[in-house]
């Protein structure tokens, strides 16, 4: 029972509900964040980049326990919401990711239990928002919307698309032989996606892991198989693979682009070199270059909303015969 002069008056109270109800964010963009390395600058730079284009919506950050103190508080001092995740890992396995550290994106999959949201927008800690795109979370319910990727980087030549240089950004150019059975279904990239958290979801996603062989493209395959009913293609503007640019470029219209994916060899703009194979194109270097305006511009640093009048009041009016109800995080009276 809490103490009386800390329950708020039912005035206060039914003022807290109804300012929750109308501001909890019901809708969040989503990133993922493992290790202790400097994935941490890429969602500074995120954050920045979203508070730039005025999202009217928090950046989740969901963080694995061998994320470091120093960075959970980096990441809360530019207001993002900090929910530490348990890994996920696949079923035992002697699958060749296609970069080893794959393995850790499994742990992507714990986004479906953050139920407190009612959509979210998942981002990978290498992208970057150009343009405001809140807009998206008005898309009917009920689907999983994500950007088609791209089969021509090395990264693919494992596969049979690769190996007949067969691509979904250009169906047209190379048939699928019939000998091969049916094309591959549309297969998006996994670093942006638009989808409904949900524990039915959540529970179910994790058991059909356990069951489900591991491939090179981890939990990005596993995510196009379990959701191949119901992927809708939206349009590359909202994430721009960054082999498209040299792969596909008739497919690219830098000045409409609203979402940047560093995810080219070489790209990652805070270990930018310029020495891997594209890195020297003038394109990315202006994208490399956009991206680190956004992580030095202070005036895009987090700077705490000022307290509202019953907020500014360390107490509450309170008397004893309130409702109970979570009171603000006023501090105890001296
Ligand atoms: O050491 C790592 C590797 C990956 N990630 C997270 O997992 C996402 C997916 O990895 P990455 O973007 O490197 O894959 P890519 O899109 O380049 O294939 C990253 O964006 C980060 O959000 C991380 O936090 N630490
Ligand atoms: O764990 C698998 C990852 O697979 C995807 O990255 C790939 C994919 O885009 C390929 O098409 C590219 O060739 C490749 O460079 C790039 O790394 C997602 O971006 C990432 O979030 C994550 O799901
Ligand atoms: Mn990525």
């Amino acid at each position: 029972m809490a103490p009386p002069e800390l329950v708020p008056t039912a005035a206060a109270a039914s003022a807290f509900t109804a300012r929750t109800a109308s501001t909890l964010p019901r809708r969040a963009y989503v990133t993922f964040l493992a290790g202790n390395g400097d994935y941490v600058k890429g969602v500074v730079g995120l954050v920045k980049g979203l508070r730039k284009v005025k999202s009217a919506y928090p950046l989740v950050v969901a963080i694995l326990p061998d994320v470091p103190e120093e960075h959970r508080q980096i990441l809360e001092s530019q207001g993002c919401i900090v929910r530490q995740i348990e890994p996920v890992y696949p079923p035992e396995n002697q699958t060749q990711f296609a970069m080893a550290y794959y393995v850790i994106n499994y742990s992507k999959l714990r986004i479906w239990e953050f139920v407190e949201y009612s959509k979210m927008i998942y981002l990978d800690g290498d992208i970057e928002v150009y343009e405001n795109i809140d807009h998206l979370f008005d898309l009917p319910d009920g689907k999983f919307y994500a950007v088609m990727d791209c089969f021509c980087e090395k990264t693919w030549s494992h596969s049979p698309q690769y190996k007949i240089g067969y691509c979904q950004q250009c169906p047209d150019k190379v048939q699928w032989p019939e000998e091969l059975g049916q094309p591959p279904s549309l297969y998006f990239n996994a670093g942006m996606f638009v989808f409904e958290p949900s524990m039915e979801t959540y529970h179910d996603l994790l058991r059909k892991l356990q069951i489900t062989p591991p491939t090179p493209f981890a939990e990005q395959d596993f995510l196009n198989m379990y959701f191949k009913d119901i992927y809708e293609p939206i349009p590359s503007v909202y994430n721009l693979v960054l082999a498209v640019l040299w792969r596909h470029p008739e497919n690219v219209d830098l000045d409409k682009v609203k979402v940047v994916h560093y995810c080219a060899a070489g790209s990652k703009p805070w270990r930018y070199t310029g020495k891997e194979e594209n890195m020297q194109r003038e394109d990315i270097k202006m994208l490399v270059k956009k991206w680190w305006d956004i992580y030095h511009d202070t005036s895009l640093d987090y700077r705490k909303p000022p307290l509202s009048s019953d907020e500014a009041d360390p107490l509450v009016h309170v008397t004893s015969e309130s409702p109970k109800v979570p009171y603000l995080m006023t501090p105890t009276p001296a």
